[in-house]
């Protein structure tokens, strides 16, 4: 199939929609889904900007082609990926830890691609658990900038790719250009539609649920719904990942030899395929990302029955 263009100046000057969770619901839902502003000048510059446009150029038949042995119709529409390893990669480098995230950046940038080139519609990824924020004030001001730079540089990409950014979690603590730059950012791709990347920020399994709980809970204190009405398809609604066709992954990865799942999706991933690569996350590469899609098209999903 030859390789579109979707990128449209439209998103720029449509006057934005309120997003559709019924912040009416919920009192403390912050002024993120309150309706949007037009996208920032910053956002307009970046959709110019071409400095990283070569990784993503590709002949156009390359969505065709996949490594030998990788089975097209046994591909994970939805990998998940624990990103774990930055700093250790840094540190073994003599670097200093931010060197480690920047590299762990470069490592995501190749993933998207690949997942574009091989047809995977959805990867998630835990950028910021709720727990970092626990970790020294510098360095979670460095990722704060990093989330920023990164999206600000890549808009271009998401536009000329089709690809639709989603940003899961407690946003509410993050800095305000940077929250207004993520909800413009996912009200800007919202209807693209090659692929979506999901990333967790100010995230975890726990938050996601108590919040889908809190929204359930308002819903029945409102009367528009029972108690007794409460059941997995309620649920699931609520919890972030209503933002998605595919809202369970079906490939979790997680680098760094760590055997955790580490609050991660934990409902989303109940009948997820887990893979757990030795690698750094910034040493993780399609030579990996291969040997995790074919490990994952060997398994035998269940589903209990
Ligand atoms: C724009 C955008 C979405 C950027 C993503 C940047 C990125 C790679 C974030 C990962 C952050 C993180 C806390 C990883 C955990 O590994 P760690 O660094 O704590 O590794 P360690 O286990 O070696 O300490």
């Amino acid at each position: 199939m030859p390789f579109s263009l979707h990128f449209s100046p439209t998103p720029l000057i449509t006057a934005p929609s309120p997003l559709s969770k019924p912040f009416f619901l919920v009192p403390y839902y912050h002024t993120l889904h309150a309706p949007k502003s037009p996208l920032c000048s910053s956002m307009e510059h970046a959709l110019t900007h071409q400095g990283k446009q070569e990784a993503f150029d590709r002949r156009p038949e390359d969505s065709q082609t996949l490594p030998l042995g990788l089975r097209r119709d046994a591909m994970p529409s939805h990998v998940a990926v624990i990103m774990d390893g930055n700093r250790r990669w840094a540190r073994l480098r003599d670097l200093p830890v931010r060197s480690g995230y920047e590299a762990g950046v470069e490592s995501l940038r190749k993933i998207v691609e690949i997942c574009c080139k091989w047809g995977i519609k959805v990867l998630s990824v835990f950028a910021f658990s709720s727990d970092n924020w626990f970790r020294p004030k510098v360095e979670v001001e460095f990722l704060m900038s990093l989330f920023e730079r990164g999206m600000q540089e890549d808009t271009g990409i998401f536009f000329r790719e089709n690809i639709r950014i989603s940003v899961i979690g407690d946003l509410t603590k993050l800095p305000k250009a940077l929250q207004e730059l993520m909800v413009n950012l996912e009200e800007a791709t919202k209807n693209n539609t090659r692929f979506q990347l999901i990333v967790a920020v100010s995230y975890s399994g726990h938050y996601d649920v108590v919040q889908a709980c809190q929204r359930l809970a308002l819903k029945a204190k409102c009367g528009l719904i029972e108690p007794s009405d409460i059941n997995v398809s309620l649920m699931e609604q609520e919890l972030e990942t209503n933002c998605t066709e595919f809202p369970h992954p079906d490939l979790l990865i997680r680098t760094s030899g760590e055997f955790r799942i580490s609050n991660f999706m934990l409902w989303q991933l109940a009948y997820t395929e887990l893979f757990f690569a030795q690698s750094l996350w910034p040493d993780f590469g399609e030579a990996e990302f291969l040997k995790a899609l074919l490990a994952f098209q060997q398994r035998q999903r269940r589903y209990g029955v």
